[in-house]
């Protein structure tokens, strides 16, 4: 059986790993949280997945590079700095990073690139997302990986579209922004909600959590398939087949 080891697996996400683990047709190598030593586990593990934080993964992915362990990243609130060291890292390893990891969400992306592709630019999107009053990051991952999808589907980049919080006389709206804007209260898994308003009409097309191990399930899939991967970045569609 293939043995995943977890970091962040005291988190909300990493206890519900360890619970669906075996369902899914993996077996838990161990686990590091804050002040642990992710080289053991990295050795220890046939793959790893992450869902920490985002200061961690530098010392996470050396310790997976140097072991030769693939790794599914589930962490959120990554900077540019994040994404360059994961794409050195799967000059060496097999990596597969994602803001969501629900076979719902990865439907949805694709969904959203192709709504945003047919209607052009003078269709504006707003994406929408609400969570849990504990979430530390804002906008969501999620979020950020369905901007990616809109404005690729329009062909151009989400760093220049994107358009966080508005607040104050923050004038009219430019035409191909991309707008986001986050809620935060209670227990909610995960909610979003991209909104395309043209002229007269609004689409809108969403998804909501309603228990985390939609999450635990898609990442022990995404482990099972990334295990025996060579080096390279992977993406959610591939593992699903979508
Ligand atoms: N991609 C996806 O589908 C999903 C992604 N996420 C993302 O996953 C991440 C974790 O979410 P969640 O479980 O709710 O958060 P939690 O805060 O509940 O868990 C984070 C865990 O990471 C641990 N941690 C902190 N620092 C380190 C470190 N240096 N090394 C190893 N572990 C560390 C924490 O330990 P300690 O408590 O001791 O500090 C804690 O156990 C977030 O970024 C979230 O947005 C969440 C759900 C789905
Ligand atoms: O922190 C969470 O809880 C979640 N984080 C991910 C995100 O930032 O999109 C995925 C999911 O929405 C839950």
């Amino acid at each position: 059986m293939t043995a995943i080891g977890i970091y962040g697996s005291e988190g909300r996400m990493g206890r519900v790993i360890a619970t669906i683990a075996e369902d899914e047709g993996a077996r838990i190598a161990g686990g590091v949280d804050a002040g642990g030593d992710p080289v053991p586990l990295a050795h220890a593990a046939d793959v790893l997945v992450d869902f920490s934080t985002p200061a961690a993964l530098e010392s996470h992915l050396a310790a997976a590079v140097a072991a030769r362990t693939p790794m599914v990243i589930g962490t959120t609130g990554l900077l540019p700095t994040h994404h360059a060291m994961i794409d050195r890292a799967a000059q060496e390893i097999a990596v597969l990073q994602t803001g969501n990891t629900s076979l719902g969400v990865t439907l949805l992306g694709i969904l959203v690139q192709e709504a945003a592709q047919r209607l052009g630019s003078d269709w504006d999107i707003e994406i929408v997302e609400m969570h849990h009053r504990h979430k530390v990051d804002a906008p969501s991952g999620t979020a950020v990986l369905l901007g990616e999808a809109a404005a690729r589907g329009r062909r151009t980049t989400l760093n220049e579209e994107r358009v966080d919080g508005r607040a104050g006389l923050v004038g009219a709206r430019t035409e191909g922004t991309i707008g986001f804007s986050s809620l935060r209260g209670g227990t909610v898994v995960g909610d979003h909600l991209v909104v395309f308003a043209g002229e007269g009409e609004r689409i809108e097309l969403g998804h909501r959590g309603e228990d985390r191990s939609i999450f635990a399930r898609g990442a022990v899939k995404a482990a099972l398939w990334l295990a025996d991967r060579p080096a390279g970045r992977y993406s959610m569609a591939e593992v699903l087949g979508l």
